[in-house]
């Protein structure tokens, strides 16, 4: 296991924001992570990355506590593509991804051959690659995203935590991304609310109400009636799909 969560609390002052929360992230293979708005997801993703320290509890990166490795260290193996990333400088969007090689690079080395062609194919992998030139600041919302996504993807990381990456992306790039990061040999977790995109492309899928894990195992597991009812207060109707063989939730009017 490469990523491995135990027993982790965490608070905003008295209010308990992650309550208890354990589990494994399978080595290579895609992780979701859904719930209703305010479950925790976020705040479990930054406590995950090493961004928050857990109150008790501890995220382990290959048995080692991730709060007693440095940042630098945990960079070269884990990217973060964070919900409202935002880059302010007016830098082009091939500097911008560049800035992804960061952790990889010493103040001895130079822009090695193999720093370009990270960055050029983590361009190409995000659909970016004609915005290369292009001023930050002239991108779109989802363009934006794609090229943090990019940034991420060109710090060659083992492990990939994505926070609803797919957020601003029209259809064709959500399925793209989802299509990217699930065929990635890398292990990587990601929160989605689309439950179909979900259950499509992920391996296995945890779902958060208030702070806990309320489900967690395959798509067809988890994705029940029953707790789409319970957890996300919708009545549904569950298939397997003839096309793909994973759940597909029909939401009823
Ligand atoms: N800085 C903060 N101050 C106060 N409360 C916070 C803060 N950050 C998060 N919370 C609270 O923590 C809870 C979990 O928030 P979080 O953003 O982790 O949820 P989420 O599942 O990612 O939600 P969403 O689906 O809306 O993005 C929410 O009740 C939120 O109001």
């Amino acid at each position: 296991m490469s990523i491995e969560v135990h027993d982790i609390v965490w608070k905003i002052g008295k209010k308990t924001i992650i309550d208890g929360i354990s589990f494994e992230a399978p080595k290579g293979k895609m992780l979701g992570l859904l719930g209703p708005n305010g479950s925790g997801k976020t705040s479990l993703l930054r406590l995950i990355a090493g961004l928050k320290r857990p109150h008790s509890g501890k995220v382990t990166l290959d048995a080692q506590d991730i709060g007693t490795i440095g940042r630098r260290s945990v960079a070269r193996r884990m990217a973060f593509v964070e919900q409202h990333a935002t880059t302010n400088a007016n830098l082009r969007v091939v500097d911008v991804v560049k800035l992804g090689r960061f952790p990889h690079r010493s103040i001895f080395s130079g822009w090695t051959p193999a720093d370009e062609e990270a960055v050029e194919d983590a361009l190409d992998r995000a659909g970016i690659l004609e915005k290369r030139n292009d001023r930050w600041q002239s991108l779109s919302g989802g363009e934006k995203q794609r090229a943090h996504i990019a940034r991420a993807l060109a710090q060659s990381p083992s492990e990939l935590i994505l926070d609803e990456p797919t957020n601003h992306l029209d259809i064709q790039h959500q399925i793209g991304l989802m299509r990217l990061v699930s065929g990635l040999p890398i292990t990587s977790i990601i929160a989605l609310h689309d439950l179909n995109h979900a259950a499509m492309f992920c391996d296995r899928l945890i779902v958060l109400q208030k702070g806990r894990i309320v489900a967690c195992g395959a798509p067809h597991e988890v994705l029940t009636e029953h707790l789409l009812k319970e957890v996300f207060s919708v009545e549904a109707r569950v298939e397997s799909s003839a096309y793909h063989a994973r759940p597909h939730i029909q939401y009823l009017r």
